[in-house]
């Protein structure tokens, strides 16, 4: 498996543009199940998750044209449904999370569905009990096969119905719009996501005919309809790319511009890299981060200590936890990281201790950060990449990190970051995939 080796140290300098989001990807994909018409989908990203489920797009029948690496076509008219239950499915659809988003539009369109175990970041518990719970309530019945490890959904009658969501589960929202829009009758769902993935999700039905209220609110009304057309549809950029590249600016002392981010999408994230201290002009769609030599962490109003921590949409995604508590190491003062979602996304920061970091672990929801303020370097060492935001901090670490350092297993950046390495080079970093 190949490995970065990163020589740290060095001022990044110029502009980057972000890819296209990666969790907006998955489920825009998993839509254009819905219809034996064309969709026409750009600025996919070409990372591994996403590639993977275009390819089980393919593998189950449905007509792929890619006139550019970030735009494809898609056409779902003759979709092998056998394949859904085979070992080649369930293989395929267990590395990702994503995979599980095909349920919703395949029990809408043909009344059944398979649902292998997903796969995605192994960050902690990952339940599908609001995806299930809310298909049963839209009238469909729910079986798990032990011997082929399928949850087999059969809804020969989908009903809307009134839906309070035990949590605000992204792809669980997603799941359950994506069947209730060809339901028969009315849907309400409650407690719903409302992330922009969620939001472009609900546009782009809505351009395909489908009838929702509510978008960009926690209770949406879903009025089912017989069919749905084609469409085209625009990714908007990655908002977790856009927080990493801002806090790899900060950390590396560089001077960055990231362009097009999307700035009425981007909610509350760039208010928490400010509680940082770090200094951002916004010049139009543009983040300018400007080289900066010491920032400094805020405190609350009354002088206690910040928190920085995560919180359903519109509050800050656990996704930029990891890489706010690399950011912290270097700046001047304390914070308490508080990742409430996930029970396994902070033990990443054992490496960041090796290399020099004043870090406190807590417990496995918290982590106390001392800012060094730059009194003292990182320092290069080997590691390997847990998750996909864990690999990207530890890559920012390494890359301010004085030496060498090595960044196994990168596989997972990999899944959620395009082409990072020749893109950084870009800008100036010493990094190459060995
Ligand atoms: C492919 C994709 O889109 N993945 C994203 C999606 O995953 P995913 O949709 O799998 O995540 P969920 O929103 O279902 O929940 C994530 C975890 O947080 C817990 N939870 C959730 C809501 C809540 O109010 N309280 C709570 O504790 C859940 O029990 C679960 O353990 O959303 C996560 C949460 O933003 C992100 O980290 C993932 O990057
Ligand atoms: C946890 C993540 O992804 P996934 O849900 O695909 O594992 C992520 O994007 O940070």
């Amino acid at each position: 498996m190949p490995s970065f080796e990163v020589t740290g140290g060095k001022k990044l300098s110029g502009s980057i543009n972000p890819q296209g989001a990666k969790n907006e990807a998955l489920q825009i994909l998993s839509a254009v199940l819905l219809t034996p018409e064309k969709v026409t989908i750009t600025n996919i990203p070409d990372i591994l998750d996403v590639n993977m489920l275009i390819e089980l797009l393919a593998d189950m029948n449905v007509k792929v044209e890619r006139p550019q690496r970030d735009t494809c076509i898609f056409q779902a008219d003759d979709i092998n449904l056998d394949y859904l239950h085979s070992e080649a499915f369930r293989k395929k659809s267990g590395q990702l999370r994503g995979s599980v988003m095909f349920a919703g539009p395949l029990l809408a369109r043909f009344r059944k569905a398979f649902i292998p175990k997903p796969g995605g970041d192994k960050i902690g518990r990952r339940r599908l009990d609001t995806h299930i719970i809310g298909f049963e309530k839209l009238g469909a019945e729910f079986t798990y096969h032990a011997e082929d490890g399928f949850f087999h959904l059969n809804a020969p009658n989908l009903k809307g119905t009134n839906l309070l969501l035990d949590e605000p589960s992204v792809t669980g929202t997603a799941n359950i719009i994506l069947a209730a829009v060809m339901a028969k009758g009315t849907t309400t769902i409650y407690n719903a996501a409302c992330e922009p993935y969620v939001q472009q999700l609900c546009r782009m039905l809505t351009r395909m005919g489908a009838r929702i209220q509510g978008i960009g609110s926690n209770l949406l009304t879903i009025e089912g309809v017989d069919y749905l057309g084609g469409t085209e549809h625009r990714m908007l950029p990655d908002m977790i790319e856009i927080g990493s590249f801002i806090g790899l600016a900060a950390m590396t002392q560089s001077d960055i511009t990231i362009r097009n981010v999307g700035l009425e999408n981007l909610g509350v994230i760039p208010d928490k890299f400010r509680q940082l201290g770090i200094h951002m002009n916004f010049v139009g769609d543009d983040i300018h981060v400007p080289a900066q030599d010491v920032y400094e962490i805020q405190t609350f109003l009354d002088g206690s200590v910040l928190t920085i921590y995560d919180h359903p949409w519109p509050g800050f995604t656990p996704d930029l936890l990891s890489i706010v508590l690399v950011v912290a190491t270097q700046a001047r003062g304390s914070v308490l990281i508080h990742q409430k979602m996930f029970e396994s996304r902070l033990f990443f920061v054992d490496k960041l201790i090796d290399m020099g970091a004043q870090i406190i672990l807590c417990d496995p929801h918290r982590a106390a950060v001392i800012g060094l303020g730059r009194e003292q370097q990182l320092r290069g060492i080997t590691m390997s990449s847990p998750d996909i935001r864990a690999g990207v901090s530890l890559l920012i670490a390494a890359l301010s990190a004085e030496g060498k350092s090595t960044i196994q297993n990168i596989e997972q950046i990999d899944r959620g970051y395009q082409h990072i390495d020749e893109r950084l080079r870009a800008l100036g970093a010493d990094i190459k995939r060995i």
